[in-house]
């Protein structure tokens, strides 16, 4: 098996017609940590969604979790988000019902149908982000932090090999982040690749790791010193 889990090749990504980032390359191992910095606008989201097929990969060449971005159909985008996970700033919880059922109602739309495994499955990635107590209750019912943690365990409901986290502490006081980060990092070190979004230098500190910068349109690995 290659160790490469995301591969981009002279990639560019627009936003109606405007170029937000121009012949682009890079390559992500499995295993790895990876942040993604750079100002509002530089692109960031925008290579995110590519990554999870809500842009089209209309020019240059990328694979991911062995899907080819460029030739990617309609009809395997669920399959594509079966092996990478997403967790947004916003949390994006359903807000008419319980965490159980939030969970459950990812389980269903991605061909679960056993009821024990489900439960079970779903016990499981709770326990994982220290949720497990809260899963009866409704979304405005538990912390942002909370909430984002429940978005984690989202997440990981189809056990992906890839997250990708799009600021996902953007929402969260210092500490709270920590807390979230704490999580991520948890399930980096099980073996899970992790590409983060973030304006949150404090937590690159914290937690250093590999850093990428979009600027200019262009994307290129930074050492913390100069960031
Ligand atoms: N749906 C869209 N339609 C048109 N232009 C868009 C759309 N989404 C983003 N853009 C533009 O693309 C550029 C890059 O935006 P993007 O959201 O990728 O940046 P970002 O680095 O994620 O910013 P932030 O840090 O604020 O989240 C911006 O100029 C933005 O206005």
């Amino acid at each position: 098996m290659s160790n490469t889990i995301l591969s981009l090749q002279n990639v560019s990504i627009f936003q109606e017609n405007t170029s937000i980032l121009a012949n682009i390359s890079l390559n992500v191992n499995h295993g790895e940590f990876i942040y993604l910095i750079g100002k509002t606008g530089s692109g960031k989201s925008s290579l995110m969604k590519t990554l999870y097929a809500d842009l089209n990969l209309t020019e240059g060449e990328g694979t991911i979790v062995d899907f080819d971005l460029r030739t990617l159909k309609e009809s395997q985008i669920p399959f594509l988000r079966r092996k990478i996970g997403i967790v947004f700033q916003d949390f994006k919880l359903l807000p008419d019902r319980t965490i159980y059922k939030n969970l459950l109602f990812v389980l269903k739309a991605t061909g679960w149908t056993n009821q024990n495994e489900m439960d079970n499955r779903i016990e499981d990635v709770l326990d994982r982000v220290g949720m497990l107590d809260h899963a009866n209750k409704m979304p405005h019912q538990i912390s942002g932090g909370e909430q984002q943690r429940v978005a984690i365990a989202r997440a990981l409901l189809n056990d992906p090999e890839l997250i990708l986290a799009d600021e996902p502490t953007g929402n969260l006081d210092p500490q709270t982040s920590v807390e979230v980060m704490e999580v991520l990092q948890k399930i980096n070190a099980n073996g899970r690749t992790i590409i983060m979004a973030t304006h949150d230098y404090a937590l690159l500190m914290k937690y250093p790791a590999k850093t990428l910068k979009c600027e200019g349109g262009q994307i290129f690995e930074v050492v913390q010193k100069t960031i």
